[in-house]
């Protein structure tokens, strides 16, 4: 069966996993908002370690009441815009759709299960440094896997085959069995990193130079690991050091909360903090460094309100 992708929220990562299914010539229809008329006319760049492209003609549109119901759609925006969901994907699911969360942070996928009860919906973690370089202009700088997981009982057969496009268009992804799992294991990086990175205004090669910030980095993966632990996950505390390794390989690189933070744009605060630091507590366990990062992050999300400079949702 050939799937109706859609795509809701074509950023990087829009546009990247959604371009890769568009340029395998499966079906895909992406939901643009500033960059709309751009990418209508001029269509969507991506270049690409793995290989340049250019998408045009597109299927774009700028509201969702125009785009085809989907068999799978991919929530690529940021998740301080997750409010917008129901409205954003009622013209676009019915009961057999699948939503998949392309996103990073924990509770996501309990959430839109509650706010749209007749979709399936599962999560995708994604392992790639990508970022928006321009109108309808995605730089794909490294890695690309994706982890796709149900959260719902129902969605499984869709989630395979997608799971299959994927692997058909050049996208390294595999399914996982336990959601929950991948999710606290991809916020052991991004909880140190996303947060440090802003707090301290720097990249990940300084985090890593300095001796102090290494052990903070190295410490808060460990309250990250401990707190999976007291939800029900047992994540491998060695798993804090082989992250530390990779971390100190990598090329120098700004999180994408730090993009955030530097754009003037809402962080994802709380799905990627507040979330994981309430679950770990109500499961009796305090990740203190985590909920100290917490608080230095809404100070400084209150100061950008405060400076009254804009900060877009999304
Ligand atoms: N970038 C990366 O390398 C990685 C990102 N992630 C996670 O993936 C998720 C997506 O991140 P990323 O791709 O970087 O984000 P981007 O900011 O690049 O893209 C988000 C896109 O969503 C669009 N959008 C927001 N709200 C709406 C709306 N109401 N209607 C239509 N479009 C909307 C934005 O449009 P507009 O331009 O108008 O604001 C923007 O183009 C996040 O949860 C992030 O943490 C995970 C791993 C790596
Ligand atoms: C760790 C990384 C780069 C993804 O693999 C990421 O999740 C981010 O920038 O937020």
């Amino acid at each position: 069966m050939k799937l109706k992708y859609g795509v809701v929220g074509t950023g990087a990562l829009g546009g990247f996993y959604g371009g890769k299914l568009a340029k395998a010539g499966h079906d895909v229809h992406f939901l643009l908002r500033s960059d709309f008329e751009h990418v209508k006319e001029q269509g969507l760049k991506v270049d690409s370690v793995d290989g340049d492209f250019l998408l045009q003609p597109i299927a774009c549109y700028n509201s969702a009441q125009d785009m085809p119901v989907c068999d799978v759609v991919l929530v690529c925006m940021k998740t301080t815009g997750n409010h917008l969901l129901p409205e954003l994907l009622d013209p676009i699911i019915d009961e057999q759709s699948l939503v998949i969360l392309v996103q990073n942070g924990l509770g996501i996928e309990e959430r839109l299960a509650q706010e749209v009860p007749h979709a399936s919906v599962a999560g995708g973690i994604a392992f790639i440094c990508a970022h928006k370089v321009g109108p309808g202009h995605v730089s794909h700088l490294d890695l690309g896997r994706l982890i796709l997981g149900l959260h719902t009982s129902t969605g499984n057969e869709l989630l395979q085959q997608c799971q299959q496009d994927f692997e058909q268009a050049g996208v390294p992804a595999q399914l996982a069995e336990n959601l929950g799992y991948i999710r606290w294991q991809k916020l052991v990086w991004n909880v140190p990193f996303n947060g440090l990175a802003v707090v301290l205004n720097t990249t990940t090669d300084q985090l890593m130079k300095q001796k102090e910030t290494r052990e903070l980095a190295h410490e808060m993966m460990h309250e990250v690991i401990f707190g999976a632990k007291n939800c029900g996950y047992d994540l491998d505390p060695d798993f804090a050091d082989k992250m530390i390794r990779t971390t100190e390989k990598m090329t120098p690189y700004a999180p994408s909360m730090k993009l955030d933070f530097d754009n003037r744009r809402a962080m994802e605060i709380e799905s990627i903090y507040t979330s994981p630091v309430q679950a770990a507590r109500q499961a009796g366990f305090e990740m203190k460094k985590v909920a100290m990062l917490e608080s230095q992050l809404r100070f400084i999300a209150s100061q950008m309100e405060n400076w009254k400079i804009r900060v877009s949702e999304g």
